[in-house]
């Protein structure tokens, strides 16, 4: 085994120092639920009964008699989203798998999923970050009836794979496996749809050439194929030993795709109990988090991972800081460039070696902690091994350990740019994030006069009427978790992009997010604090001269401390946004109490160990 990076040691040391105790009061919950052994060994007959009553056929006499173990499916299945499409007939494979390996299963619950690509620039966006805590309360309720003694859990896509996550955890003496359905096949290259959207945002395709391009480039079940949020928590989550070796990206629809979504309901019921057991909560620690990060930052993944993972974190007990992001960044290469960090898609990846070789180059550098536990077993140097049918059978081969196209996957050793790209920036208007992976290097210091927006729409009307056409750093704000829920701004790319093959110094400053799919324009994002809860960006006027500067890690506005204190704070409290219709009266108890973006911007309130400590009833 390699030796490790002595960067990689110490942020791994300083997560476990500074969790110590909130690790150690989760740790104690979870060894004593597992006390418990299986909860409903502990039930009331009538609790019992209940738990079965809804079974047909032997598996009613195996639960009754607390023979075998239940395996709990949790499925984020809908009609709405290409990637969970597959999903449907999963719990049937499932049950099969588990019962065939001596178990019995139950379909525990659904959990909502929202397409972000549906609602971007929409309404709908701002219940998009709310939906990834909604999802993981969703996945508490399936859970909490304890019948279970491990559980599989179906999602792929930006907030469903987090929140099943979350609740999971909170269950975390459950052994838990997650369960993909893998990316469409390539369609129309990502590279022309962004050109042909260029073009409609400058008047120069129609509406329909549009749609044929849009519709072309995401054309049928499966994941779409640009390395966004939702193939982010592939990468991340294997890598982190929460799927089967290499499940990540095999498409949906294929013998391979059944064999590995079985093989995971046997999994299940192996890690159940005895020898095997295999709790969640001993797969997510302190060394699979960073082996998360690390993961994200050497393939350019989605920047919304710096607040999934520090939840997901969270929710283990670990606490998890944007400086962690940053001083790994600086040392993780960038060895994947697929877009919007490339004209790759996930299936090129997958062609040029896949997460085997991902997993496999960065091992050999010393960069990914190798001795962890994972749902294949222990030590991550499995993950070197890619998944294949022979004779029907599922095997584990050992993958290429080569780059198989060097345009879209490189050794750690010979890497596209020697640090992860995700850098965070820091000055007088607070902390951002910026992913520079798919930024020319021209473009990672920009300074120029700000122009103002608190909605998307202004922006677009602005663009539109001509008024942007020079050197600019546009501000986008109000768009917070307190503020509207913080939505993606990912349609403000198009008209940006414009701007900037116009020749101009463009860059975006927002206390909103953008999409894991966004990339070329210089972004400054996840601002906090936001303007909502009184940031300074809340005093940044039209006119004043802001800096950008993705290699110094700055963010400043050039106005004097005390003349920029004095201003009074503008659209404050934020009143631009109607916040009802699409649902979103529904979601004001969340906008009042979700936290800031670098504490993962949850609704479950900053992780302490008092969170996990017991509650003592008075
Ligand atoms: O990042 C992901 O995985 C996403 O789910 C969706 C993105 O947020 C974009 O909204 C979809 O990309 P576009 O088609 O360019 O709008
Ligand atoms: S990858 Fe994004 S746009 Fe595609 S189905 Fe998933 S949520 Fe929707």
């Amino acid at each position: 085994m390699s030796e490790l990076h002595p960067v990689l040691t110490e942020v791994t040391r300083r997560i476990a120092a500074r969790s110590a105790d909130s690790r150690r009061v989760y740790l104690e919950r979870v060894a004593a639920a597992a006390q418990d052994g299986t909860s409903r060994s502990g039930f009331a007959c009538s609790n019992l009964a209940h738990g079965f009553a809804g079974i047909t056929g032997g598996d009613k006499a195996a639960l009754r008699a607390l023979r075998k173990s239940n395996v709990a499916i949790v499925s984020s299945y809908n009609d709405m989203l290409s990637a969970h499409q597959p999903l449907q007939e999963y719990p049937a494979w499932i049950k099969d798998s588990v019962r065939a390996a001596g178990g019995v299963s139950q379909f525990a619950g659904g959990v909502p999923a929202m397409c972000d690509g549906i609602t971007q620039g929409r309404e709908g966006m701002e219940l998009s970050l709310f939906s990834r805590d909604v999802i993981a309360m969703s996945t508490g309720v399936a859970l909490s009836h304890e019948m279970f003694d491990a559980a599989v859990l179906l999602g792929v896509c930006d907030k469903i794979v987090p929140g099943l996550l979350i609740g999971a955890l909170s269950f975390g003496h459950l052994p838990s496996i997650l369960v993909p359905a893998g990316p469409m096949s390539s369609g129309l290259s990502n590279k022309e749809k962004a050109r042909v959207r260029q073009l409609y945002a400058e008047g120069k395709a129609t509406r329909d050439e549009l749609l044929d391009a849009e519709a072309a480039s995401y054309h049928s079940p499966g994941t779409c194929t640009f390395y966004g949020t939702a193939n982010s928590n592939q990468m991340v989550v294997e890598v982190m030993g929460l799927h089967l070796p290499g499940a990540s990206f095999v498409p949906p629809g294929t013998g391979l795709r059944r064999a590995l979504t079985e093989h995971a309901g046997r999994r299940a019921v192996e890690m159940a109990k005895g020898e095997g057991y295999t709790p969640i909560a001993h797969i997510v620690d302190e060394k699979a988090v960073v082996n998360g990060v690390v993961a994200l930052l050497a393939t350019g993944g989605s920047t919304n991972h710096t607040m999934h993972l520090v939840a997901i974190a969270a929710a283990a007990g670990i606490e998890l800081s944007w400086d962690d992001f940053s001083d790994l960044s600086a040392i993780v290469p960038l060895i994947a460039r697929v877009y919007p960090n490339g004209s790759a898609d996930i299936n090129h990846f997958q062609a040029a070696g896949g997460v085997q070789f991902v997993v496999g180059t960065l091992l050999d550098a010393g960069l990914l902690h190798g001795d962890v536990t994972t749902v294949a077993g222990f030590g991550l140097d499995r993950y070197r091994q890619e998944p294949v049918l022979a004779d029907g059978e599922l095997v584990w081969v050992d993958g290429p350990g080569h780059s198989l196209d060097l345009e879209v996957l490189r050794p750690a050793s010979d890497p596209f740019a020697s640090d992860g790209g995700l850098r965070m920036l820091s000055g007088n208007l607070g902390r951002a994030v910026i992913k520079v992976s798919a930024v020319a290097p021209e473009n990672h210091v920009v300074e120029a006069p700000a122009r103002v927006f608190t909605t998307q729409e202004a922006f677009q009307e602005a663009f539109q009427a001509g008024e942007l056409d020079r050197d600019v750093v546009v501000v986008v704000r109000q768009q917070g978790p307190q503020a509207n829920g913080m939505p993606e701004l990912h349609k403000l790319t198009p008209p940006l992009g414009v701007l900037m093959d116009r020749g101009h110094k463009v860059a975006l400053v927002t206390d909103g997010r953008m999409s894991g799919a966004s990339g070329k324009i210089p972004a400054a994002i996840q601002l906090t604090p936001e303007a909502a809860v009184g940031g300074p960006l809340g005093r940044v006027r039209d006119g004043d001269v802001l800096r950008l500067d993705a290699t110094a890690g700055t963010l400043e506005v050039r106005v004097p401390a005390e003349e920029l204190a004095a201003r009074p704070l503008v659209d404050f409290p934020p009143t631009a946004h109607e916040w009802v219709g699409t649902g979103r009266e529904l979601f004001a108890a969340l906008r009042r109490t979700v936290g800031p973006a670098d504490r993962g911007a949850t609704v479950f309130g900053p992780i302490t160990a008092d969170h996990f400590a017991p509650v003592t009833h008075h």
